[in-house]
């Protein structure tokens, strides 16, 4: 089966490295292009910064992108994505999500339109951060009495969202395994005078710069010893592979909202 693919964001760093993916897969088409009004690469073929012609020209009209389309992968920003997801939800596309920084508001937007669409959401399409995700459950589970918890993320210098997604997401896994609620004991950052460390929280420390692609580490701090947990990416072709096998898995699944552990069948 052949998998028809449409790309938002198609310029940007993901964008092309998804445009690669997809043209050097056996199974995977590019359907469509995407890129926003006034963007510079409007009308030229989606693929041509590889030297290869796709025969697709980025659009911004999404209705001409996405008709006909199995899956639209989108690596955007938020506001983009939502009216991007109206448009799948009015035209059959399923959607594989891989941007961040969505609030709660957005993401209940994103639960109502996956009761019509399948939409695959996780904001970190690779392998090792979802296996990763099991092992802090794990640890965080283990570690459950005197170990101060701190996830320190960095990346490039252009990234705009904070914490990143994957640092929320295994802020969330760590709070659910020992019975905390991130939304109360999460701390972004500290200044000053700050008294001492409350042993409840979970800790956040956000580090921008240069290329570097994502790292993140988790961090169990006790007495006498600490445990660290890190991934870190070298090249974002990760993200992209991560995306095809979501679009695949979509491709046979029925309308609902999925995250990478159903894609990569690990276990809950
Ligand atoms: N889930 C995962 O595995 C990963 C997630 N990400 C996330 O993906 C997102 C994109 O990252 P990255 O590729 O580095 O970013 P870039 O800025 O390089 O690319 C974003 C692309 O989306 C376009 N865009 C931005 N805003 C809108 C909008 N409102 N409507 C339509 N298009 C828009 C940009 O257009 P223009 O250039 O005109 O602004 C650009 O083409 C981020 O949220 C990032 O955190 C990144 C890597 C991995
Ligand atoms: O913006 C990025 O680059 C990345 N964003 C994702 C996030 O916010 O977790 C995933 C990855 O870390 C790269």
């Amino acid at each position: 089966m052949t998998v028809r693919i449409a790309i938002a964001g198609c310029s940007g760093r993901m964008g092309r490295m998804l445009i690669e993916a997809v043209v050097n897969s056996a199974d995977c088409q590019l359907h469509g292009a995407l890129d926003r009004p006034g963007s510079p690469t409007l009308g030229q073929d989606a693929s041509g910064f590889l030297g290869h012609s796709s025969g697709v020209l980025v659009t911004d009209d999404l209705h001409a992108a996405l008709k006909g389309a199995d899956v639209l992968i989108d690596f955007t920003q938020p506001e983009g994505t939502l009216a991007h997801l109206a448009v799948c939800r009015e035209l059959g596309v399923k959607a594989v999500i891989g941007t961040t920084g969505f609030d709660a508001a957005q993401k209940a937007l994103i639960g109502e339109h996956a009761r019509h669409i399948g939409i695959m959401m996780a904001p970190n399409m690779s392998i090792g951060v979802n296996v990763v995700l099991r092992l802090l459950d794990m640890a965080a589970r283990s570690l459950n009495e005197g170990y101060d918890i701190e996830i320190i993320e960095a990346h490039h210098r252009h990234k705009v969202d904070a914490p990143s997604g994957t640092a929320l997401q295994m802020g969330e896994v760590v709070a659910a395994a020992l019975g905390r609620d991130l939304k109360e004991c999460a701390v972004y950052g500290r200044e000053g005078v700050t008294g001492e460390r409350d042993p409840s929280t979970i800790g956040f420390a956000t580090v921008r710069g240069g290329d570097i692609v994502g790292d993140h580490t988790v961090l169990f701090a006790g007495t006498g010893e600490r445990i660290e947990i890190s991934h870190k990416s070298s090249s974002r072709v990760t993200y992209a592979q991560g995306s095809l096998r979501a679009a695949r898995f979509l491709a046979t699944h029925p309308a609902g909202l999925y995250d990478m552990s159903d894609v990569l069948g690990l276990p809950r």
